[in-house]
């Protein structure tokens, strides 16, 4: 299956596909399931969530808080309130800014006390430690690690979640959470996707913007032979609908087909 591009001129018009298309795979979701499955990534998609769901006056009503079930495709071994969190992130843009009536989603958060040693700091990075984290992370996952969406972002160097180039995740099988240690991209410490979990989601939607997102879109769309963690998204043919969100300057240039949402 293919990737679709939808660009817009203005980050205002991005956000609000991006809400458009959050809100069609939720009601899409809630015909068969009591709940809605998404998985959030970091960096910039915190404000465009901000926009489009707490700030759109169209798309803030319908968004039914209390049949989704968030989760993280990547996350930072940090404390929650650490700026570096993702979950911290999310918090400050969207959760804290919920109406006080709404009833709040389901978080699925790291477990934060296995960050901690006895004396409750932050213990230096250890292996097993890691890795304990991952595992209860994908204790946490919905059954299958089935999502109904996942939003990712893509880094200048084409990693998404925090899965980066060259990088021996790229190949993992086995598990669907994995804990990594020598992050290209600070803090060093994460867990991540896997791609088993990005192969099972009904629907991938990346948001990449600015003419900064130029130079690896265009190895992303143009380069066929390009293993890209990002482009290897767009391959999947396991059934997955990719979508990307950008806006024009991100996609100046390269030669992709793209519509407005
Ligand atoms: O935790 C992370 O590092 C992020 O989840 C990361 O994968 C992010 O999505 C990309 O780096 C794109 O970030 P921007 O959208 O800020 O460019």
């Amino acid at each position: 299956m293919s990737a679709k591009v939808y660009s817009h001129a203005k980050h205002d018009d991005v956000a609000n596909a991006v809400g458009k298309h959050i809100l069609k795979i939720q009601d899409e979701s809630l015909k068969s399931s009591s709940t809605f499955k998404i998985a959030l990534s970091g960096g910039s998609l915190g404000k465009v969530l901000k926009q489009c769901l707490i700030d759109n006056s169209t798309i803030a009503p319908n968004v039914q808080w209390d049949k989704w079930e968030v989760y993280f495709s990547d996350e930072r071994l940090v404390p929650l309130d650490h700026p570096d969190s993702n979950y911290g992130l999310f918090n400050e843009m969207v959760l804290s800014n919920l109406p006080a009536s709404t009833t709040k989603p389901k978080v699925k958060t790291i477990d934060e006390s296995l960050l901690t040693g006895k004396d409750g700091q932050v213990e230096s990075s250890s292996l097993l430690k890691d890795q304990e984290i991952a595992k209860s992370y994908e204790a946490s996952l919905p059954e299958n690690a089935k999502f109904d969406l996942i939003l990712l972002g893509c880094g200048p160097d084409g990693h998404t979640c925090s899965l980066f180039p060259e990088h021996k995740l790229l190949q993992e099988r086995n598990e669907f959470i994995s804990s990594i240690n020598d992050s290209p991209k600070p803090p060093p410490r994460r867990i991540t996707f896997t791609f088993p979990v990005l192969e099972r989601a009904t629907s991938i939607a990346f948001v990449a913007e600015g003419a900064g997102k130029a130079p690896i879109l265009e190895e992303i769309f143009t380069n066929k032979s390009s293993k890209l963690p990002s482009k290897l998204v767009n391959d999947l043919d396991t059934g997955v609908e990719v979508l990307w969100f950008v806006d024009d300057s991100a996609i100046e240039g390269i030669n992709v087909i793209s519509s407005k949402y």
